[in-house]
């Protein structure tokens, strides 16, 4: 198979979505990998490491879309890139379609089969998503500190107080892998934290991880009012595999919140659990303020730290694109019950259901979209 990499181009979005490695295990078992220049260098990859390991550089994206079986990605197409889609070609990246109705549009009209890290599923949980909710949810942390500060336009509070002086509150909505790792660093900042999540059995394990450490609460309106009203730091992070986010966090919960405080909406790529988040906010100009409250929603996180983000990406994408590159998109998603739960779009129908639901489309079941796909995929 002809695997296309092109460079990314969200705002400052520098990862990419392969390293040599992974170059040289799909060219070792016979495939052929191009890539867009310079695609690696914000992760510290330059074209000559790709071409030691066997890529093709190509000078334009339009090349390696117009070359590529399958294009593997970081982020989802951005408007630009919708005119390379056509008939047949398979694409496998972040596509978070809940929050895309125009790019789900855009795969269905041209027939593109489009497999999606973040709904590729084992035992319920997401090895696709995982390593980037570790990332985004440690840097909601660090970020939200530093937007706390003063000069950011924060209260100008230090989350981990110093003796004699008050620590900072942090409550972190969702407790899942973001909420986990927003907590971690929040409680080594010495912080009082505050994790809710929907899931009893999650609230009996985070207890067990963080013991006394940190406060748990079931979700509710009120108990998320009386969190977020008392917080320094708010950092969203739930998941409905698929779906829209919930409005959890009301705009007049964030009235009840003192000026200066912050809001960081991780789940802003499934539409933000913020409900006065009306808008995906860039790396150039991160945060903006509403009811005197500093808003921070950045839809690529990781981004930010594209070394360690390439690496953790790739690490866990490569031995699917490897099954899909050695087998074909349909015998690999048929093989794959993992792999299945990833495909979003097929044969011009939306195939995963909370997408469908979200976005007001038909849900056509994989396995009856794929019946229509040229057995060459
Ligand atoms: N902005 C960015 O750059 C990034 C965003 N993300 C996003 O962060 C979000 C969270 O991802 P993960 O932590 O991996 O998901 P996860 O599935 O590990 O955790 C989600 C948690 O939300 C909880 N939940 C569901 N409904 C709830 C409710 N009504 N109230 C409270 N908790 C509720 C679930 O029980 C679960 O524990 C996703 O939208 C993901 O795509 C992830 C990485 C980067
Ligand atoms: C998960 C995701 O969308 C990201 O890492 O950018």
């Amino acid at each position: 198979m002809r695997i296309g990499i092109p460079k990314e181009i969200k705002n400052n979005e520098n990862r990419v979505a392969i390293t040599p490695a992974g170059v040289d295990a799909f060219v070792k078992t016979g495939h052929q990998v191009m890539i867009e220049t310079n695609a690696g260098l914000g992760s510290g990859f330059t074209d000559e490491d790709y071409a030691a390991a066997g890529a093709t550089i190509l000078q334009k994206a339009a090349d390696v879309w117009a070359n590529a079986d399958m294009i593997m990605k970081v982020k989802e197409p951005l408007s630009s890139e919708y005119g390379y889609f056509r008939d047949g070609l398979i694409l496998f990246t972040y596509l978070h379609l809940a929050a895309e109705p125009e790019l789900t549009r855009a795969l269905m009209e041209k027939g593109v089969t489009a497999i999606a890290y973040e709904t590729v599923e084992v035992n319920r949980t997401l090895p696709l998503l995982t390593p980037m909710s570790e990332v985004a949810g440690r840097m909601a942390t660090q970020i939200g500190a530093q937007f706390l500060e003063k000069p950011y336009g924060g209260k100008g509070i230090l989350l981990g107080g110093v003796p004699g002086v008050k620590r900072g509150k942090v409550t972190v909505i969702g407790g899942g892998i973001v909420g986990t790792n927003a907590a971690k660093i929040a409680v080594g900042l010495g912080a009082q934290v505050t994790i809710i999540d929907l899931n009893p059995d999650r609230l009996r394990q985070l207890d067990d991880i963080f013991g006394s450490d940190i406060q748990t609460m079931m979700s509710s309106p009120f108990a998320i009012a009386e969190a977020v009203a008392e917080s320094d730091l708010v950092v969203g992070a739930v998941l409905i595999p698929g779906a829209k986010a919930p409005k959890l966090v009301t705009e007049s919960m964030i009235r009840s919140m003192k000026p200066g405080s912050v809001v960081v909406d991780v789940a802003i790529d499934q539409g933000g659990i913020i409900e006065t988040v009306d808008r995906i906010t860039t790396h150039d100009d991160p945060t903006f303020v509403k009811h005197g409250v500093v808003h921070y929603a950045v839809a690529n996180m990781p981004g930010a730290v594209p070394r360690t983000s390439t690496i953790a990406l790739t690490n866990v994408t490569l031995p699917y694109a490897l099954q899909i590159a050695n087998k074909g998109a349909i015998r690999a998603v048929q093989e794959n019950k993992a792999l299945l739960q990833g495909v979003n779009v097929a044969a011009g129908s939306v195939t995963y259901k909370a997408v469908a639901d979200s976005l007001g489309h038909e849900y056509v079941p994989v396995e009856k979209a794929l019946e229509k796909l040229p057995s060459v995929l």
